[in-house]
């Protein structure tokens, strides 16, 4: 038989009493791939981990790496890490010394070099002597980071590591992240709920739905087939048309939908701005960075948000559909 390389698993299930967490998930990561875990709360993503860590008791399942069963091993002679919300740094070392926690059987030497090439790949070189109590959150989870890579985990496993901080911070850190990773080789798993994270720092994105994942792909595919109507739903389509209410609203006739909906993106209902397109009300209208957004009433009684370079005057306004900035869904997916 040939082993696989990575991660492996199989029939992965998770319960608390009746609740079940994880429900039969089979998942493959190859050596160096970046596995985003996107789902709503409550959805099972922290069980998974967990249950792939081994700090959460498998109620069915196998993982294995590279072919070999890991489920009886404890969980710090997995060779893998983990890093959660609130990095837990010790308080009584410095940055230095925490970086260097997993790696101290190293010679001096080579273990100060260690923590200074994760120091100046997470962007805080020179750090070493800096009390933990003086880093602001963003730089404290980036020594965190360094902390996790320093042993050269086979598999980290990351839980909405970013989640404690602003979001202009998290989406400069997302980047500083999957450099690192990339940077390190590292094979992670990364659990969010937030969908822009997910998409920036993974290679692929599952998305889990009451414990099963229900789509799994890169996350241009993800994005463009989200497989079923929850997920189109929970990845930001806002609407979800039957095929009447689409061609009313300018669904190409040369794209016939059969059993299938179609899911408006956030750019998938246009003005047409001349007599083409549908009139519909306006009900609202938001100023955003670089747009208004305007809430209307679509021909069939649902409201509907859209983009427009600046506010409307009248109280209605042609619409119709951007196909490219839609997806076809199968209903019964
Ligand atoms: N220790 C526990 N005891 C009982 N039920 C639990 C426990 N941990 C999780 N659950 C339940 O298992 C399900 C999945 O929870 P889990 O924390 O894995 O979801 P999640 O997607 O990580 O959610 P969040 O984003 O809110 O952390 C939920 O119904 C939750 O209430």
């Amino acid at each position: 038989m040939t082993r696989a390389a990575g991660l492996g698993v199989r029939g992965l299930t998770v319960r608390f009493g009746d609740t079940v967490a994880v429900d039969a998930v089979d998942l493959d990561l190859a050596p160096g791939e970046i596995l985003a875990l996107l789902g709503a709360s409550g959805s099972g993503k922290s069980s998974l981990l967990r249950g792939i860590a081994g700090l959460e008791p498998l109620a069915a399942g196998s993982v294995t790496w590279a072919g070999e069963e890991v489920r009886g091993i404890p969980v710090h002679e997995r060779g893998f890490g983990v890093m959660f919300q609130d990095g837990q740094l010790f308080p009584h070392r410095d940055v230095g010394g925490n970086v260097a926690y997993g790696v101290h059987r190293l010679p001096r030497a080579d273990r100060d070099r260690r923590v200074r090439e994760l120091l100046d790949l997470v962007g805080l070189a020179g750090y070493e002597k800096r009390a933990i109590t003086s880093l602001s959150g963003g730089q404290a989870q980036r020594v965190a980071l360094a902390r996790s890579l320093a042993p050269h985990p086979r598999l980290l496993l990351l839980d909405e590591p970013l989640s404690a901080l602003d979001r202009a911070l998290r989406e400069h850190l997302v980047g500083v992240l999957r450099s690192t990773l990339k940077a390190t080789e590292t094979t992670a798993i990364y659990v969010t709920h937030d969908q822009d994270e997910a998409f920036a720092v993974a290679d692929r994105v599952a998305v889990l739905i009451d414990g099963r994942i229900a789509r799994i792909g890169t996350p241009s595919d993800v994005w463009r087939s989200p497989a079923s109507p929850a997920v189109a739903t929970f990845l930001g389509y806002a609407t979800l048309l039957t095929p009447d209410q689409a061609r009313d609203l300018g669904w190409p006739l040369d794209r016939p939908l059969d059993g299938q909906v179609v899911a408006v993106g956030p750019d998938g209902l246009v003005p047409t701005g001349d007599a083409r397109g549908v009139a519909v009300p306006v009900l609202e209208q938001i100023d955003r960075r670089g747009y208004v957004a305007i809430r209307v009433t679509l021909p069939h009684g649902a409201a509907a948000w859209l983009k427009a370079p600046g506010r409307i005057e009248e109280p209605t306004l042609r619409v119709t559909l951007d196909p490219a900035h839609c997806a076809v869904v199968a209903t019964d997916a």
